[in-house]
Formats: C-alpha cells, structure tokens, sequence
C-alpha cells in the first residue's frame, strides 16, 4: 500500500490489492492527501512536556467543598478554534507564562492563588476552553501531571501512551480535573475531539481498582453501536488492570444475575438499562458515577422516561454525574441544572458549532432522480473510501441500497430494522475497509468514530442543525481533514439558512443568495420524498401497468 494511502485509511484497514480492479475505477481524489498529512504531522512532530509535576491544592480545594449550589453564567465564545490545530502555536507562551512565575516567592498563599487563577485564565484561553461556575480545578499542562496531581496509575499512562496519545486535548484538560476533584459537569466540546476518554479517564482514575461491591459507573449511549465503542474504547484504557468493563446485551438483560456480575462499569443504552430495573435486576445504588453521553439526545422526550427512571434508581447521595455532547441546546442546560449540584459547564469553541476541520459543500440536485444521478456521477469521477451517506428514514436507506448493492461499489446499509447481528456486522465491515460505502439512517449519526472517513454525504437534508453537526463530524477527527457534502432539493430550500449558519460559523463559504433567505423554525424537517429508482416514471407506469 503507498504511503499516502496509509494516511488516508488510517484506523480503517482496506484491502487495497484485493480490490485493485475496483479501485482503479475511482481513481480520482476528492480529499487533498497533502491536507491529511499536515493535520496528522501535527500528532507525530508533537513534544513530550517538560513540565514539572506539581501538586495543585490551591485548586483543587474546591473538591472538598462539601456546600452544593446551583450557578448559572455565560462564558464568552471564541472564534476560529481548532481543537488539535491551536494548541502547538500557543503551547510555547504557556511555558514562557509559566517560566515568569516560577522564580517568585511562595510566602502569601493569597498572592500563590492570584498567581494560580491568571494561569488558569491563560491557559483556558490558549485552548479555547470557557467555564463557569465556582471555584473551577486548573486546567491540565499534561497527561504526566494525572500522578502528580491525582495519584493516576501507571498503567493508565502506559495505555494512553500506546494509544499514541502526546497530550490531552482541551476537552480533556478541563473536564478531567473537574470530575477528579469531585464536581459534577456539563460539558459541550466539538464532533471527534476526545471527549470519550475526557469522562472515562477520570471514572477509571477515581474508582481506583476493581472491586466485588457492584456496579459503580455507568455510562448511558443514545444507541447500541456507540454503546459498544465506547466500551471498546474503554478496554482499552484498563489494559493491565483487574478492571471489568461491561456492555449491557439483550442476552445480559435477559439471563444475567447482575447480583453476581462481575462489573464496576457498566455501559448501556436507556432503554436496555430500563428494562433491567424494571425487571428488578439490577442493584445501581451504588453507583458513583453516572455519565450521559450525546446528553441532548439522551434528554429528548423519546428517552427522557427511560432516563428519568436511570437517575433515580443511581440513588447514591453522592454520585457525580456528568453530561457530555458536541451540542447543548439551551434547554438541556436548563435541566442539566436542575438535576445537578454545583456543576460546572465547559464549553469549548463556540457551543453547537461543526468541526472546523470538514469542508462543507452544499449541492442543488433538483429532485430525486437527480441526487441520484449527482452520486452516481461523483463516484464515477472520485470515489474516496471511506465514505458514509445519511439518509432521512429507514426505508430511503433501504431503496438507496437497492439501487446501488449491484454496482462495482461495495457498499452496506445500516438502520433500526436491522437485526442486533447485522448491525455489528454493518459497522465492523465498515470499519474493517470491507465496505467502502455506508448507507446509514441517523442512528449511527452521532459519537461513531471510523477515523479514516473521507466524505459524509448528507442525500437526505438533515431534520436539524444539530442533526448536521454530528452527521458531519462523523469526518474529520482527531484534527484529520474531511469533506461533508449536503444534496438540497426545493423542498429543502426553506431551511438551507439553517445550516447554512452552521457553515459559516465553522468557517465555510456560503453563497450569498442563501444568506439572504430567511431562516425558518426547524420542526423535525422529514419532507415526504420520491422513492428512490434510476428507472425512469414512464418505465415503472408502463410496468406496473
Ligand atoms: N489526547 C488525544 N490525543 C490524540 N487523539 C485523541 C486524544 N483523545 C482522543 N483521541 C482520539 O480522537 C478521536 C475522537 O475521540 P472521541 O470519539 O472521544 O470524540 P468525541 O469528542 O466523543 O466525538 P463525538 O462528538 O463525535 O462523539 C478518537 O479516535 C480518539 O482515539
């Protein structure tokens, strides 16, 4: 395989020679190789820190208040962040900041506070990352500073090492030490930029080591395929531990007794855990630590029940709860206050905005037949695996695979009507370079991370902003670059100001007619459309006929 292909399939494995006729089809690229390999040479030039180790008591106080009270405040967004990309350019002056200090006297513990809080602020500054609430944990310098500040084990430093991880990135510098010091947190960080290790880390860190008590975390994924990665990722944090991390199955839901269950963590969708409490057979009442990943969704009014019943049967009077997505519409914030104590909120970038990393496009394709035409055409011309196309409902994401299963493509299809079975094997195709093309409803929209993805198309309009942003950022992680193409017909016309915005605040050019259209109030936008067929109306009528 040639080097650059390396880059581009990188954490997804394609059989390049198998497949060589094929590709030799797709000859073109959409995705500048030469892009993928500045973002990534990012990751490999980076420097191990030099920092000291220190202990940091005058922040981390906070943690022993024991006083919990409700805080709300606005922090200022920042424009033109990146993730990955802003950290390197800013590093510097944080040693040169810190360098300027380090020489000082240490006799007023008030002046040492002072000290400590301007740091802070620089630092939240170089990376974008925005708070509020009291007496916030210093953000972290490095992953090395996990022992020094919170007595992290060695073979959590050892496993992120492996993952090839140099630094945290801002989510985790902030979020870990928050929830290490023992305070519950919402947080909102851009599509693809850590934060699955940013709630693991600390939960791992602070459960110390594997006990027979029972239950001690969970952790709640909107759908079963990000519940199974997010295990996955786990496991491999606790590589070298006594640690047990379980996946809640229809077979664990049906069979296990959870009394004798081996698991200090346990991951699980809504819905499964429900029916676990419901049948009375599980114990979550010790619980210490209850996460809510995609939050906003979790929060939705086809969940929220099942979520209601999660959080009071995690009676623990001292849990730490903790909410975690790339949107955070106002309303989730309200809640997230409501049930949580003195939470503090991280924001990093601006709140509910895509990846910057994904170049936007959006394209008129008339009608029906002409998303069609205009896919079939784009892969005739520059077909660049892996690429992934949403669609509005399970039924188009059937007719779409129909058409195009007979082609030289290798494509899949992934939806809810599938069974438990299929859809593992959707995604691990996917992943595995097998299939090329995945056609998926939005249930596999939000938290998947197939790293390599070159090009989400968006066939079917999306039904909300934030519905674009997480279709979008399934490209363009981990500070890799991507392509997100969205098909418009009339019946889209009407909310294209919507996204349009979310272009343009990530960064996208947008045309200048549709800035000037109106925006219009998102009700769940699922136009009824044409079936999907290359057969032309008069072949079918004839047919039918
Ligand atoms: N400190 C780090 N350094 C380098 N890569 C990292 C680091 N932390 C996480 N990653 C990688 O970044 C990728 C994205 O992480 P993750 O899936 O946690 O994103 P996310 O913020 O949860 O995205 P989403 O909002 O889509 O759920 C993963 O492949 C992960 O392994």
């Amino acid at each position: 395989m040639e080097k650059s292909a390396n880059f581009l399939f990188g954490g997804t494995n394609f059989n390049r020679k198998k497949f060589a006729p094929d590709f030799a089809k797709f000859k073109n690229r959409t995705v500048e190789d030469d892009d993928r390999n500045k973002k990534l040479s990012f990751f490999e030039q980076e420097e191990e820190s030099e920092e000291e180790p220190e202990q940091e008591k005058i922040a981390s106080s906070s943690s022993s208040s024991k006083k919990r009270k409700r805080k709300s405040a606005n922090s200022e967004p920042v424009e033109g962040f990146d993730v990955f990309k802003s950290s390197k350019k800013s590093r510097s002056k944080g040693k040169e900041v810190e360098h300027d200090t380090k020489d000082e006297t240490l006799e007023n513990p008030k002046k040492e506070l002072y000290r400590r809080m301007e740091q802070d602020a620089l630092s939240r500054k170089q990376y974008n990352i925005h708070v509020s609430g009291n007496n916030i944990p210093s953000p972290l310098k490095s992953f090395t500073e996990l022992a020094s500040r919170y007595g992290c084990k060695k073979y959590i430093l050892r496993n992120l090492a492996e993952l090839g991880f140099k630094e945290p990135t801002p989510i985790q510098r902030q979020a870990i030490p928050i929830l290490l010091s023992g305070r519950e947190c919402f947080a909102c960080a851009p599509t693809g930029s850590g934060k699955t290790f940013a709630f693991i880390c600390p939960m791992l860190i602070k459960l110390k080591r594997h006990s027979t008590d029972g239950i001690r975390a969970v952790i709640l994924s909107p759908a079963r395929e990000l519940a199974a990665q997010t295990a996955r990722e786990g496991k491999k944090l606790i590589k070298g531990s006594k640690f047990n991390i379980r996946l809640m199955t229809k077979p664990l839901v049906k069979t296990a007794d959870f009394s004798k269950l081996q698991c200090d963590v346990l991951i699980s969708t809504p819905m499964r855990l429900k029916r676990a409490i419901k049948a009375k057979k599980i114990d979550l009442s010790k619980v210490e630590y209850l996460v809510l990943d995609e939050s906003d969704k979790l929060f939705e009014q086809s969940m929220l029940k099942q979520i209601d019943g999660v959080v009071k049967a995690c009676s623990n009077p001292s849990i730490i709860r903790s909410l975690f997505s790339a949107t955070l519409p106002d309303s989730v914030e309200e809640l997230a206050r409501s049930i949580m104590h003195d939470a503090v909120r991280v924001i990093i970038g601006r709140k509910n905005t895509a990846s910057e990393t994904v170049k936007q496009k959006l394209v008129f394709a008339g009608t029906e037949e002409g998303k069609l035409l205009a896919l079939r055409q784009s892969f005739a011309q520059s077909l660049n695996p892996p690429v992934l196309i949403f669609m509005q409902s399970k039924e188009r994401a059937k007719q779409l695979y129909d058409e195009l299963k007979c082609e030289d493509i290798r494509v899949g299809v992934i939806h809810s009507d599938l069974p438990p079975g299929e859809r593992e094997n959707a995604v691990d195709s996917f992943r595995a370079g097998e299939t090329w093309v995945l056609i998926a409803t939005d249930v596999i929209a939000r938290g998947m991370d197939f790293k390599g993805i070159n090009c989400v198309i968006n066939y079917d309009f999306p039904d909300s902003a934030s519905a674009y942003i997480h279709r979008i950022g399934r490209s363009g992680r981990a500070g890799r670059s991507g392509e997100a193409i969205t098909f418009y017909t009339e019946e889209d016309v009407p909310f294209l100001k919507n996204i349009a915005n979310t272009m343009t605040s990530s960064g996208c050019e947008v045309p200048s007619w549709i800035m000037t259209l109106k925006k219009k109030k998102w009700k769940k936008h699922r136009p009824k459309r044409d079936s999907i067929s290359t057969r032309p109306k008069d072949s079918k009528i004839e047919q039918e006929e």
